[in-house]
């Protein structure tokens, strides 16, 4: 039986795999939260999985504070990056599979047609770098991993775009959002169900791949279909800008090119739109 360790399982993704791991009866999971399990312990992880005989581990666990990042650029390296080489390491040494979660902020966001998994990698910000610099560890020390970027992430679960959208609409804010990104939003719903997929289908195919929802969009796009989704568009201010102010720099245009995925991992990929709508239909975001 395929036992799979989730790190990071309070946060966003990691409680949407929580969710969908009922979709998957023939899995034993184990779910660590921080507390029970923080990746930066070198001692907690080797005692970890000493204890079991994990054949995949997840991991969700992630410093993901994009503005905060530029200051604390330590604890994100910490987190993202040195952490991340321990437990692949440990992976390895155990021959536990790792599929780890990464982002489409490692490119700089100059390309205008999607990224592939070959194309250069540029981060222009410290989050961005320091994902990049923990994929690059993955590769160094690792021969079992999958490591899938992924963007835009929103759910019910934690804090997310969707959420802050929400929550300014309900206390009445008028709404500035950025046009100068193109991405696209994924529900983390889909990202958690892909996962678990793509060790469901049993091949040995590792690597890095891109997973997103398809389509693209602004964050202005995805501000205005989240309202116009919740039938809030007209009792809200919301306007366009192209010079929203941030400490941290992102990416231009960083939409994904998903075909590896879906050819390798015959992951089908779900249209952002689409998947929104039933994210909203489906759950409740409080
Ligand atoms: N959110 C997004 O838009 C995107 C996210 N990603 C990647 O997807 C993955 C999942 O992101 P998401 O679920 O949204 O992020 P969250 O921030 O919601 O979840 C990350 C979790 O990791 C925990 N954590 C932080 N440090 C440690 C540690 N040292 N040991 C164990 N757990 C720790 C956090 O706890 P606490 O909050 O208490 O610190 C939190 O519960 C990450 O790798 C992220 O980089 C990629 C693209 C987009
Ligand atoms: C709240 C707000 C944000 N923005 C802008 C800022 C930013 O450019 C964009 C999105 O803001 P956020 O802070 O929600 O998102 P950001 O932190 O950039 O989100 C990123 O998170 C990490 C973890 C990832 O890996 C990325 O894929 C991406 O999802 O919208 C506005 O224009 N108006 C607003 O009112």
């Amino acid at each position: 039986m395929k036992k799979i360790l989730v790190t990071g399982a309070n946060g966003q993704l990691g409680r949407c795999i929580k969710d969908a791991s009922s979709r998957f009866p023939d899995f034993q999971f184990v779910f660590v939260s921080k507390e029970e399990l923080n990746i930066e312990d070198l001692d907690s992880l080797n005692h970890f999985f000493n204890k079991h005989n994990f054949s995949h581990c997840i991991n969700t666990a992630a410093y993901t504070n994009v503005e905060k990042a530029e200051s604390e650029k330590e604890r994100a390296f910490a987190i993202n990056a040195e952490a991340v080489k321990n437990l692949a390491s440990i992976c390895n040494r155990n021959e536990t599979v790792l599929l780890h979660v990464s982002t489409d902020y490692v490119f700089d966001g100059k390309k205008q047609s999607p990224y592939l998994e070959t194309d250069d990698t540029n981060p222009i910000n410290v989050y961005g770098s320091s994902k990049l610099k923990g994929e690059q560890y993955i590769q160094e020390v690792c021969d079992k991993f999958y490591i899938f970027r992924t963007s835009w992430l929103y759910s019910q679960y934690g804090h997310n775009f969707l959420k802050t959208i929400l929550k300014y609409a309900h206390e009445g804010k008028s709404l500035t959002i950025t046009t100068e990104q193109v991405g696209t939003p994924t529900n983390a719903n889909d990202l958690a169900n892909a996962l678990l997929q793509s060790i469901a289908i049993d091949i040995e195919a590792y690597g890095i791949y891109h997973y997103s929802n398809s389509g693209e969009s602004t964050w202005y796009g995805f501000a205005k279909a989240i309202l116009q989704e919740t039938g809030k568009l007209e009792d809200v201010k919301l306007a366009k800008t192209n010079h929203y102010r941030t400490f941290a720099k992102r990416p231009a245009y960083s939409v994904l090119d998903n075909a590896k995925a879906t050819n390798a991992l015959n992951l089908q990929q779900i249209n952002w739109l689409k998947s929104l709508q039933s994210v909203l239909k489906n759950t409740v975001i409080d």
